[in-house]
Parts: structure tokens; sequence; C-alpha cells
């Protein structure tokens, strides 16, 4: 960790400012500020008798006077630091000086070293030693220091205070730009103290740092927040937690012993965990990882409901699913316990509102703490009804009610997806040979020597899981073409190779150019390079059938289909280089005065078709509840909403058994009746099912008919690509929850289908483990079959 720090005293006071960057790279980031003012006494060797220390914001323009104005040379320690306490050394340090600024960040690159200077110093009054890179700003001008020994209000105005005090410091400096707009961040030095927190206005600084002239206001940070912290405790077999901890910045985690398979995780503030990373090791760490998706399902019956940011969501949840059981208490995190997880605690803290980067604050055990035993308690929170709520009424799927509707909601303007590009592609032309002859003295006739072409960079395509679209593929791709030979032997360079990055599941087809585009090619006529008044004399003397451009020859590629990640192919060779005169020597013509142009790249037009590649893909109308019931099986956390079309492009996740089975699973956009025909988005994105073994149909089971429903969706299948239907399918009946229709329409659907049916309910996440299990078996089932 690296710190910039910055100490002065002033009047009975000392102030303290900390750059703390982000990574302890060349190039520093620097991330939030403190500063911190406590009452020191005049006499150093005594420990203040009732130190104070007050916190508040510091903003751009008040560091930035601070820091360039800042003078410690040793006249103003005195008193807190006496002389011999500070060890000022030129150290191999190379500083940073500042490189961009941006609202949130400055970043610093390596300075010289006569800038800086590596400064080691301790307090006696605070008795505590700090360490840190000083860096030796313009003395020009200091923050308003003098006001602050009157800090006794909830208001501080600050005011500039110019010092005519000249230094050798830096030019670097004078438009150091320091942002800093996060809370503060206060470390306890063995004191206590006082915390306020204030709102205050910002005061226009007039020179020097004039171009920061708006006028800041603070928000009023003195309203306390509800902070949510939780603890986790598991049954891990795993000690390998070393790629997870660092994504849990506010968690702290123990395990005793290496045998221990205890895995504690304490005070995580889930605002601050990100979900992914803390769901990931949540899987790692319950090595049970079935059901357990990004909204943290952990088990059938142990349930972390959701993240906890919002009070008012969480009370919806809540009487939802505690609709007939139970009221509970609000805002608490709900659990179901069964034996294999312990318990998950829950508080809620009354505590300041912690700034995005700020790293301490405190907070307050309120509930769910015996204090007779001194450890948390398990709220006894009763298990929900399968079916909760009594809703008679089937909830109707809106349909859209007009086209216009319907494009607007399939119109996402905000994702690039893909999965269909006809793009060109050229090989880089050969770098031509040179007409070139030796020139020496006293020989006025030299032997030839141009060099050769380089050769023309050729085009690859490789395969790769890190991209899901092919929106990024350019629509003209060309390789880099090599550079010409020249004189006295030198042969050019070879251009480089371009590398075109497709998902896995791209199929590539060779398409024959068109007759434009095929006009749109260079001509291929006079393929040397003449000597200057040579041109027509070449062409009547030299160009026989022994001297021929060599040209590559034209093959149609085949239907390439990249299924594996890294998979790489050649697809468009670059031209070779031309040879220069030498080559072309011979006993009738010792002086060749031509020379090989490069060969021209070679041209393809290639259709791009990305069909993703899923062990299953869920097939049903809009609003069915494919998204849902992924985001209950899988990682995958596609939009779930009431709209129709909500989902627009495919998403694949991936279900993970506790034998570390995985099996991919792909949601696409909702089929209607008549997709066949451009209804509704159309069928096209079928592409992206007709690689799965399995089928899911998903049907809403609230529906009137839904019945119906699977023969549309099965005939609309059937007209994309017949045959597709008779491959193994199941059926989903979604929103088994809602109960008596729901109940009813699943009987009848059970009988008439030929298919096996399972009631679920993706919302409430019920009857989940026996979908997945029978998928699983159908998978296996169809492993090893073609397609
Ligand atoms: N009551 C109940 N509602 C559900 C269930 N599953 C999904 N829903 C609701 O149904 C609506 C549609 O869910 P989605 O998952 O977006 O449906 P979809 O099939 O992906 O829809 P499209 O992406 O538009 O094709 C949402 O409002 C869900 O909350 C369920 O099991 N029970
Ligand atoms: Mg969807």
């Amino acid at each position: 960790m690296f710190a910039v720090r910055r100490f002065t005293q002033l009047e009975g006071w000392y102030l303290r400012a900390e750059v703390r960057p982000l990574k302890t790279s060349s190039n520093v980031l620097v991330r939030a500020f403190s500063v911190q003012h406590s009452f020191v006494t005049e006499d150093s060797t005594e420990t203040p008798a009732k130190p104070r220390r007050s916190v508040f914001d510091i903003d751009k323009a008040e560091l930035t006077a601070f820091v360039n104005g800042w003078d410690y040379e040793g006249e103003n320690l005195e008193g807190d630091f006496e002389t011999d306490d500070i060890v000022r050394e030129d150290s191999d340090f190379v500083g940073y000086k500042k490189r961009k600024t941006s609202n949130r960040y400055v970043e610093y690159e390596e300075q010289e070293q006569s800038d800086y200077r590596k400064l080691e110093y301790r307090s006696r009054t605070q008795s505590t030693e700090h360490t840190g890179y000083e860096v030796i700003g313009r003395n020009k001008h200091l923050a308003p220091l003098n006001e602050l020994s009157n800090f006794e209000d909830e208001k501080i105005e600050f005011e500039p205070m110019s010092v005519n005090k000249e230094s050798d410091a830096l030019d670097t400096l004078t438009d150091t730009d320091i942002v800093c707009d996060e809370k503060l961040v206060f470390e306890d030095d063995n004191v206590e103290f006082e915390e306020r927190s204030a709102s205050y206005k910002h005061q226009k600084l007039s020179h020097d740092v004039s171009e920061i002239d708006e006028k800041l206001e603070f928000e009023d940070v003195s309203q306390p927040r509800q902070v949510n912290k939780y603890n986790f405790q598991f049954e891990s077999n795993t000690n390998d937690l070393g790629d997870y901890i660092p994504g849990l910045t506010y968690a702290r985690w123990a395990q005793n012993s290496s045998t221990d398979k205890k895995v504690i995780l304490e005070d995580i503030d889930l605002d601050y965990v990100e979900r992914r990373t803390f769901s990931r090791l949540l899987q790692k760490l319950n090595n049970n990882p079935q059901r357990l998706s990004s909204d943290l399902f952990i088990d059938e019956n142990v349930t972390v409901e959701r993240f906890q940011k919002d009070e008012k969501q969480l009370e919806r949840i809540a009487r939802e699913q505690y609709s007939n059981t139970n009221k509970v208490d609000l805002p608490h995190l709900r659990l179901d316990v069964d034996e294999k997880l312990l318990y998950v605690d829950e508080f809620g803290h009354a505590a300041q509102k912690p700034r995005k980067w700020s790293k301490k604050y405190e907070f307050e055990k309120t509930d769910f703490y015996s204090e007779q035993t001194n450890k948390r308690v398990v709220p006894d929170v009763p298990l929900p009804e399968l079916q909760p709520s009594g809703v008679d009424q089937p909830v109707q799927t809106p349909e859209p009610s007009s086209e216009q509707e319907r494009l607007r909601y399939a119109d996402d303007k905000t994702t690039d997806y893909c999965d269909f590009k006809k793009i060109q592609i050229t090989g880089g032309d050969g770098g031509d040979g040179c007409v070139s002859f030796l020139k020496a003295r006293h020989r006025n006739k030299g032997m030839p020597d141009g060099g050769n072409g380089g050769q023309g960079g050729s085009v690859y395509f490789e395969a790769t899981n890190d991209i899901v679209s092919l929106h990024s593929v350019s629509l003209k791709i060309h390789g880099q073409r090599g550079s010409s030979g020249k004189a006295k032997h030198h042969d050019g360079k070879s251009g480089a190779d371009v590398l075109i990055r497709v998902p896995v599941g791209t199929v590539i087809r060779e398409v024959e150019l068109s007759e434009r585009d095929a006009e749109s090619l260079p001509p291929n006529d006079d393929c040397f390079i003449h000597y200057p008044g040579w041109r027509n004399k070449n062409l009547h003397n030299i160009f026989t059938d022994t001297i021929k451009p060599i040209s590559i020859p034209r093959q149609k590629l085949p239907e390439l289909d990249l299924k594996t990640d890294g998979q790489k192919h050649l697809l468009c060779y670059g031209g070779l280089g031309g040879f220069g005169n030498p080559y072309y020597v011979t006993g009738q013509n010792k002086y060749p005065k031509f020379a090989m142009k490069g060969q021209k790249g070679q041209t393809r037009i290639l259709e791009l078709e990305l069909k993703t590649i899923a062990d299953a893909g869920l097939i049903g109308l809009p609003n069915a509840g494919k998204s849902a019931f992924l985001r209950s099986v899988s990682n995958a956390y596609p939009k779930v909403d009431s709209y129709p079309f909500t989902t627009i492009h495919p998403c694949v996740g991936t279900i993970q058994y506790p034998d570390l089975f995985n099996l991919t699973i792909a949601d696409i956009p909702g089929l209607v009746e008549g997709a066949h025909r451009n209804v509704g988005l159309g069928h096209s994105f079928l592409r992206h099912i007709e690689r799965s073994k399995v089928l899911v149909y998903v049907i809403d089971l609230a529906r009137k008919a839904p019945w119906d429903d699977l023969s549309l969706l099965r005939s609309e299948l059937e007209l994309y690509k017949p045959g597709l239907a008779q491959r193994p399918s199941l059926v989903i009946g979604n929103k088994a929850d809602i109960s008596n229709v729901a109940k009813s329409n699943f009987e009848h659907l059970r009988s008439v289908a030929e298919l096996q049916v399972v009631p679920v309910s993706a919302k409430l996440q019920k009857n989940i483990k026996k979908a997945t299990s029978l998928l699983r078996e159908m998978v296996e089932s169809v492993a090893g079959q073609a397609c």
C-alpha cells in the first residue's frame, strides 16, 4: 500500500491527508482521502487530556491548496515532532506526478527522484508511527488552517490564505489537482475521539486554484443510514478461498485450522460485496452448488432471499412469500435453515452512511444478539408453504397491445447483440520487389541488388468463450501489407497477421463474390515494377511464358464450425512478396530492369452465424417464465419482467450439480404464433437452440389452455426446421404457485401431452430440483448423439 501523507501543526491542531491509491503499480490511482485534525497540547510529551477528532469532507479546491501549499521544513513540525524524530533520507524512490484527472481519480505517473523525498517521522504525542512518501509541494498557498481552531460549529467555512514563502519545489505540482469527494476515513490511534460530521459550504478560492470555481455543496451526511451486515457460516471442503477473498473487501473471514471445515464470513456488507463474486464464493464454500445462482440461492431448503439493498423491495418479497404463513418483522434477512448449512445472522445497524470508498465505519449490534451467551442468535422463521398464496384467478400475462408496443419492447438499443454478419476479409498484399543496381566507385554498371518484398499478413479466426456476440467483428478486415524490398538486398518486412475473435458456436460460410464485389477488387494487370524508362522495352522483350506472376489458387472454403474454445483457422492468405531484380538474372539478361510486384492478398466474403451451443434450450411463449426459470436453476441472471419480449437475445446459463456435472441451458426470446411468418421477433433466434440436445418447453400453467400453447410451440419448431420438435423434450409447467387454475391445468396438460410435465414455480423456487435432475437424466441419455 502506498500512501502520501502530509502533516503540519498549526495552533495546536494538526492536519493529515492521506492519499490511498488503488494499486501499487507505477500508475497510482488516488482513491480516497482522509483528513483528520485533532487537538494536541502544547507540551508534546504529554498525552492530550481530551483529544478530539473531527471529521469532515474535503473537496478538490481545498485539498489542492492544502497539498500545494504545505510546508513542513522542520519549523512547523516543532512542538509536535522533535527534529530528531524526523529521519529524512533521499531514497531510490521515484515519486509520482499527476497524469490524468477525472472526476474521481487522479492518476500519478513516475516522477524524477529529486522531486520527492522519503520521510519517516514519528509523532510522540500520538504514540504512533507513520511511514510514507511525502510530496514536497509548492509552498505557495495554505489551506485556511487557521480557521480550524474555531472548529466548534457544525458548519465550517474555509477561506484561502496566501503564504508569502517561496520554496524550491516543483513546477510539476502546481496544477496538482486532487479530487476528493469521498467520506473521510479515520483510524483508531488509541485515542478516544468524538466523531462529528459536518456539512459545510465551500467558498470559492481565488488565486492559483481559481480554475476550481464552482461552489460545492455537500450532502448532509449526519442522517444515519441502515447498514446491513451478515454473517455466514458454512461447512466447506475447500481451503482455496484465495481467489475469492479480494472481492470481499468488506468481509472478514476466518478458518480455524486447515482441517476445520467450518468457514465463517463475518460482517459482510452486501451493499459492498460484488454480487457475482460473492455468489461464486458461496458456491465454492458450499460445495453443493446445485442451486446456487447469482441471486444467492443456496439450497432447496436454504434460501437467502435476496441481497438486501432496498428495504421496501425486501418487504414486498417477504409479504409475497409469507403472506399466509407469518408476518415477519422487517427489515431482516430471512433464511430457512436445514441441518447442513448452519446459520445466518442479521443485524440492523444504525450507522452513518459510508461513502463509496471509505473502508471503516462504526456500527452497533442491535437485534439477534444474545447478551447471556454472547453469541449471535438464529431467528426462528418457519418454512413457507408450498403454495402460500390463495390466488384463484389466473394472472393473465399481458399480450402486446399493438405492433408498436411490441417493437418498443423488442428494440432494446442498449444491447449490441448480433448473431449474424456478412463480412469481407482480405489478406494483406505482398510487398513489391525492388529494381536496383549496385552503385560503387569505378563501376559504371553494378550488379542487380534489389531486395524481395515482404509477405502480406494473413487473416485468422479464433473461437473464444470470452465473447457471446458477433457485434465486435468489423465488416471489412484487412491483413497488413508487407513492405517493399530495398536496394542492397534489403528484403521487406512481412505484414502483421490479423486475428478475428468470434464466439464459440460460430459457423463460417463463404459466399461467392458478387460481380460488384469482384469489380471493386484492384486490377491485377501489370505485375512488374520497371526501371524508369524501361516499361515498354520490358513489355516487349521479356514477358514470355517463363516469367509469370504467381497467383494464389482460389479454393472455396468448406463450411467451418468453430465449436471449441481456442479453435483457430487461417482463412485468408496474405500475398507473397515480389522478387527483386536479382531473381531474374539469366545468362541472356544479366541486368534485369524489372522486379515483381507483391501478390494481392486473398479476398473472401464470409457469412458468420452464431449458433449458441447449449445442452438444453428453453422454448416458450413470451412471459412464460423462461428467464425466471433460468435464473432459478443456473448462474445466469437474465432480465425478468412482466412484459412480453423481455428477453431479446439469447442468454446461456450453467447448471452446476453437486458432483461437478455441468449442464448449459439457453434462454431465447419468446416464440409466438406465426413466428415463421416473422410475427413477433420472427424465428431466426431459434438457431440458438438448433444444437441443443434436449428441448425444454416452458409453459405458463396460469394461461387458459396451456396444452394449446405446447402444440403451438411444437408446430412452430417444426416449421422452422423439420424434425426439430422430435428431439427429446421436457415440459416445465411454470407458475404452479397460482394455485387452483394452475393445478387443474396441470392435470389436464399432463394427460394430454405426450411428454413428461413437471410443475414448478420458478418465482418461488419450488420443485426446481426435480426439474433439474430430470433434465440431467435426459441430457445424459442423449450424450454423444449428434444433433
Ligand atoms: N406467479 C409466478 N410468476 C412467475 C413465475 N415465473 C415467472 N413469473 C413472472 O412472469 C413474468 C415473466 O417472466 P419472464 O421470466 O420474464 O418470462 P419470459 O418467458 O422470459 O418472457 P420473455 O423474455 O418476454 O419471453 C415475470 O413477471 C415473472 O415474475 C412463477 O413461477 N410464478
Ligand atoms: Mg425472458
